[in-house]
Order: structure tokens, then sequence, then C-alpha cells
């Protein structure tokens, strides 16, 4: 049982956010609604969740020393990993001596926050269809490893990027050298390693939200959102919608992928209580055939559309399932997101057009306050609620590009 405090006193609930971006934010959002003490913690200073804390932190999240001395100065009550980029082997020290809870738990942050922890997991532990797939050290194994079968096309992605960074598809030999180089520029970490996947030629892909949380006998259930359908543009999201309709034994089959794959990321190891939380299940599909792609344990950027969609959205789900209360992930209407990019590299932008876009009927808008602006930064997403699912997407998509960010 969870007893809540009153924040800022010395019996206050306290969770951490390593990392405080556009889905941290909603889950600080979610926490400060529960009178919970919330602390931001990102590698910029204002970042969108830092926005909205009690208190904010601007430190190298992959420097073990100074997140071990963040978390035993703060003595929060659980952290939640929001990016991938974490020294999560201190993580695991601090759990291990029962200083802190980590969310879900230390070894699923570290598993998921390296390519080849989870694809291993997925394909040769659990036996989970993939894609075909080959780790590589150099240009040389690149190349041996697409001519030993894993074939044209293909994909290439460093082990430590997400949003489709240094990911790239490769058509025939003459792309294998740019694609080795452009993941070398685009991982979070400098380590020299990528995936390459067997291209997957999927009728269309979701992300499966599933929830673990506590039960009122005290047992952890698995529940399921509705699956999302998104579309993504050089790796990264870029609108996507829910209820995405599936044929019942493909989506049978999705959630049977999902649970097997969060129950055991949720496992509890040596002794340490099981992991609860949300995790995105990503999937592709084609007829009834359906492939495990990754899981992120923590809300999931496609599913930002469940701030219109569900009666608890997927930051709401974290928060509930994190402190042990019961979750609905039942779905209120069909509707859609459709993302805003900053267009521009510069500080401190403005946005025109947000009240020609809320014109569209049934649309709301977030935008994230990001400090700084890149091309293709997300700054904003639209979200847009329709009885008719397809009519949501042409909304949010008509929302969206009427937002115009510029320089100020
Ligand atoms: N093997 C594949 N076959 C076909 N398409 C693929 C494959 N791998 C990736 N993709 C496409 O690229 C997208 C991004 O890939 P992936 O999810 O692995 O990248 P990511 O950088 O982890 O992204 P994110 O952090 O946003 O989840 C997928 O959603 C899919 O559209
Ligand atoms: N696919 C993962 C994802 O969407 N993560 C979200 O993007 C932020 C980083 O954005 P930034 O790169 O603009 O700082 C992260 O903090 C998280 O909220
Ligand atoms: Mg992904």
């Amino acid at each position: 049982m969870t007893t809540f405090g009153t924040p800022l006193s010395s019996h206050a609930t306290r969770v951490m956010l390593l990392g405080s971006g556009e889905l941290g934010k909603e889950v600080l959002i979610a926490l400060q609604r529960l009178g919970v003490e919330a602390i931001a913690v990102d590698r910029y200073d204002n970042a969108p969740g830092q926005q909205v804390a009690h208190r904010a932190h601007t430190i190298a999240m992959s420097d073990p020393a100074a997140l071990k001395a963040l978390i035993e100065k703060e003595k929060p009550d659980w952290v939640v990993p929001e990016i991938e980029a974490i020294a999560t082997p201190a993580l695991a020290e601090l759990e291990a001596a029962g200083t802190v809870r980590v969310v879900p738990t230390a070894r699923a942050a570290r598993l998921t926050m390296d390519r080849e922890g989870i694809r291993r997991l997925a394909a040769e532990t659990l036996g989970l269809a993939t894609s075909p797939y080959k780790f590589c050290d150099s240009l040389e194994e690149l190349h041996a490893a697409i001519d030993a079968g894993i074939g044209y096309p293909c994909v290439v992605k460093p082990v430590m990027s997400s949003s489709g960074k240094g990911q790239s598809k490769i058509d025939g030999p003459a792309d294998v050298r740019k694609a080795w180089e452009v993941a070398m520029a685009g991982g979070r970490v400098s380590h020299g390693r990528v995936i390459v996947e067997g291209f997957i030629d999927f009728d269309y892909e979701i992300t499966l939200l599933t929830v673990r949380a506590r039960a009122a006998d005290g047992s952890v259930q698995t529940q399921f959102c509705d699956p999302i359908g998104h579309v993504q543009v050089s790796g990264d999201y870029v609108e996507s919608w829910q209820p995405h309709p599936m044929h019942p034994a493909a989506l049978e089959k999705a959630r049977a992928i999902a649970k097997a794959v969060t129950d055991d990321l949720g496992r509890g190891l040596d002794g340490q209580p099981a992991g609860l939380g949300l995790f995105g299940v990503e999937l592709f599909v084609k007829g009834e055939q359906v492939w495990f792609s990754e899981v992120s344990p923590r809300p999931h950027d496609t599913g930002m559309v469940t701030m219109v969609t569900q009666w608890q959205n997927e930051f709401e789900l974290h928060a509930r399932a994190i402190l042990g209360l019961p979750v609905d992930t039942s779905l209120k209407t069909p509707g859609a997101s459709a993302v805003v990019y900053g267009g521009v590299d510069a500080q401190g932008i403005v946005f025109d057009g947000v009240a020609e876009a809320l014109q569209v009927p049934g649309t709301e808008i977030r935008l994230f306050g990001k400090p700084e602006s890149f091309v293709k930064r997300r700054m904003g997403v639209l979200l847009a609620r329709d009885a008719d699912v397809e009519q949501a997407r042409v909304n949010a998509k008509r929302a969206a590009a009427l937002v115009r960010p510029r320089t100020a």
C-alpha cells in the first residue's frame, strides 16, 4: 500500500524523472495532480518537464558519479527513466542497495537503453518473431553481415539512439558507407556499434501500450490499451491514431508478444519487487503475422494521442501504476495526433497560427516549451478527436499544418 504524503514536507512522496522532455513533462503533471513531490532532471536547463516540477536539476545523466550523487541528495522514493542514455549500472547499484526503486526496474532500463540488450532478450531468450539482425562494429562487418544473409533492403541504426537518430534504410551496396557514417554521427553515445536489420515489408505498425499495475488483491496485472497506429518518417513519428483496426488473430498475437516482453522486463530479480508501469510495445503487422520491433519501458511518443483518446492517458497510467493505484485503459473517443517540428534552428522561437489551428473541430494543442528549436526537433503536437478515426487523422494533420514556428 502506498501512503501519500504532502509535497515539500518530510512525509512527501517523491518521484524523480531522469529525462524531462515532452513525455516526462506530462508524467510530472500527472504526479503533481496526485500530490507527489516531483523532481525533473535533464541534460539542459529549462527542459519541458523542469518547467512544471517542484525542483529541477541539470546534470549529465550518463555520468554515474553525478547521477548517484543527485539521487543520494534528493532521496526520491522512485526514479523514473524517461530517456535511454542514462548510467543504468548506477541505477542497478542503488536499486540493489534498497536506496531507491527504479521504474519499472533497473534491469529493464539497462536492457532497453541498448538495442542489443532488448533484441537478444526478445529474439534469443523469449523466441519472439523479429526482423533478421546482426550487430556490427565496423563498416567491413556491416558489408559482411548484409552479404551473409541480411540482404537488401535493410535498416541500420546505432545501438544507442532513439527517435530515428542515426538510422537509415539501405537499398543497395552503394548506400552502405553512407548509412555507416550516418549511424556514427547520430548515436547518443559514440560506441561505433550498429544493428543491421532486414527490412520488414509490413502492412502497418502499431504501438501497443501495456500496463503492469497492482490489482486489489495485491497481484500484478497486465492491461492493454487499444492499438495505436502510426506513421514514421526517417525513423521518427509524425502522426498517430487510436484505435487502429486489427484482425482479431493479429491483435491476439500482438498482446501475447507484449505480455511476454513486459512480464520479463517487469520481473523482480534477486528478491527485488516486481516492476510496475506502462510500456510502449512496437510491433509490425502484415496480415495475421506480427513482429516485435522494440519496447520503451515508459510512455511512448506515439502514445501522446491518448491525451485526447483515453480516460486515463499514458502518462497518468504510468504515474498511477508506479504508485500502486488501479488503472483504467479504456478508450474515451477515437482520435489522432500530428507532430509540429521546429522548422528552424533558433532559440526562443514563436508560433503563429495557433488560433487558426484550434478552429479545426475537436482539436487541442501541446507546445512543449523547449528553449531551443532545430529544424527536425519536435516542438509540439496537435491532437484531434472525432467519432471517425480517419477524420481525426485529417483534422490533426490539417491543424498541425496551420501552426507556423519561426524565429522571434
Ligand atoms: N527492420 C525494419 N523494417 C522496416 N521498418 C523498420 C525497421 N526498423 C525500423 N523501421 C522503421 O523505422 C521506425 C523507427 O525504428 P525504431 O523504432 O527502431 O527507431 P528508434 O530510433 O528507436 O525510434 P523511437 O525512439 O522513436 O522508438 C520504425 O517505427 C519503422 O517505421
Ligand atoms: N522517441 C523517444 C522520445 O520521443 N522521447 C522524448 O523526446 C525527448 C527528447 O527530445 P529532444 O531530442 O527534442 O530533446 C525525451 O525527453 C522524451 O520526452
Ligand atoms: Mg521505435
